[in-house]
């Protein structure tokens, strides 16, 4: 099997302030390989954000081992190859669809014209084909994020992380987005790394799961999720599902 793309051994972060330290992250390790989606799964406060800022270069670790980028290629650069998607879209709300899109490109300094094109292609991707020059409150929540996936997507990065994506969106819109995503990581073939709370979708959507628990903050389990591809909301009711749903149940201590 090829290298991964990212390599963890156990993996610490330490929040200090003044003399208190608190542990967020411990005991991290997994193998991610290009084109994987691996879902977050863990109470709040377990360090699932955390774990994705020392992805995104944000924050360092104390501990452990972090590789990224596999060998071969050129160095991992966070700003150029990792694009994020958080709870919500965050978009400017005095730039069009469009523009906020390649908002990453103006940010990066990368040439416009050819990015412009990429932009419509990829607005067409996520279903938003006729809105780029709509501005953000003519959209509806669902759509806003769609439009934060292909902002995340512009700038051609190797790995994207989401975090929440769809926790502020209503339970069918996150259940048809949820569909949208695996399109989107079916067609683009790229890294995704999503953090939810939920542990229906993070088997839903995962290849792999890692499962994070709280206090202390460790990784308690990290494992492959074998059910039938493309996904459809309907292996939801599969008793294989329901085996992985119950796994991290058990994981969690949730009766
Ligand atoms: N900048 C910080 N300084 C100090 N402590 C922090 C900081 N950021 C997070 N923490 C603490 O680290 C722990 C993990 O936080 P983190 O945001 O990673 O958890 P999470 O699993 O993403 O939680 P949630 O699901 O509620 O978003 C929490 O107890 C939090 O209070």
């Amino acid at each position: 099997m090829s290298d991964p793309l990212i390599r963890m051994r156990q993996l610490r972060k330490v929040y200090r302030k003044k003399a208190e330290e608190f542990l967020a992250v411990s005991d991290v390790s997994m193998d991610i390989h290009e084109g994987d989606m691996v879902s977050l799964v863990g109470p709040s406060g377990c360090g699932k954000s955390t774990l994705l800022k020392i992805l995104a270069g944000l924050h360092g670790h104390d501990g452990g081992v972090l590789q990224i980028g596999g060998t071969g290629g050129a160095a991992f650069n966070p700003g150029r190859d990792v694009g994020m998607v958080f709870q919500q879209p965050l978009l400017l709300k005095w730039r069009t669809v469009i523009d906020n899109v390649l908002l990453p490109v103006d940010i990066l300094g990368l040439p416009r014209k050819a990015a412009v094109e990429r932009a419509h292609a990829l607005l067409e991707m996520v279903g938003l084909t006729g809105f780029a020059d709509k501005l953000p409150y003519e959209l509806s929540g669902g759509m806003q994020q769609r439009a934060a996936i292909a902002r995340a997507l512009i700038h051609d990065p190797k790995l994207i992380l989401m975090d929440e994506p769809f926790g502020a969106l209503d339970a069918l819109t996150r259940e048809k987005m949820n569909l949208e995503m695996l399109r989107i990581w079916e067609e683009t073939g790229k890294t995704f790394v999503v953090v939810t709370h939920s542990i229906q979708e993070a088997v839903f959507l995962g290849t792999h799961c890692a499962v994070l628990t709280a206090g202390p903050a460790r990784m308690a389990d990290f494992f492959p999720i074998e059910l039938p591809a493309p996904r459809r909301l309907h292996i939801k009711t599969n008793a294989e599902f329901g085996d992985y749903v119950r796994r991290i149940y058990d994981l969690l201590g949730v009766e």
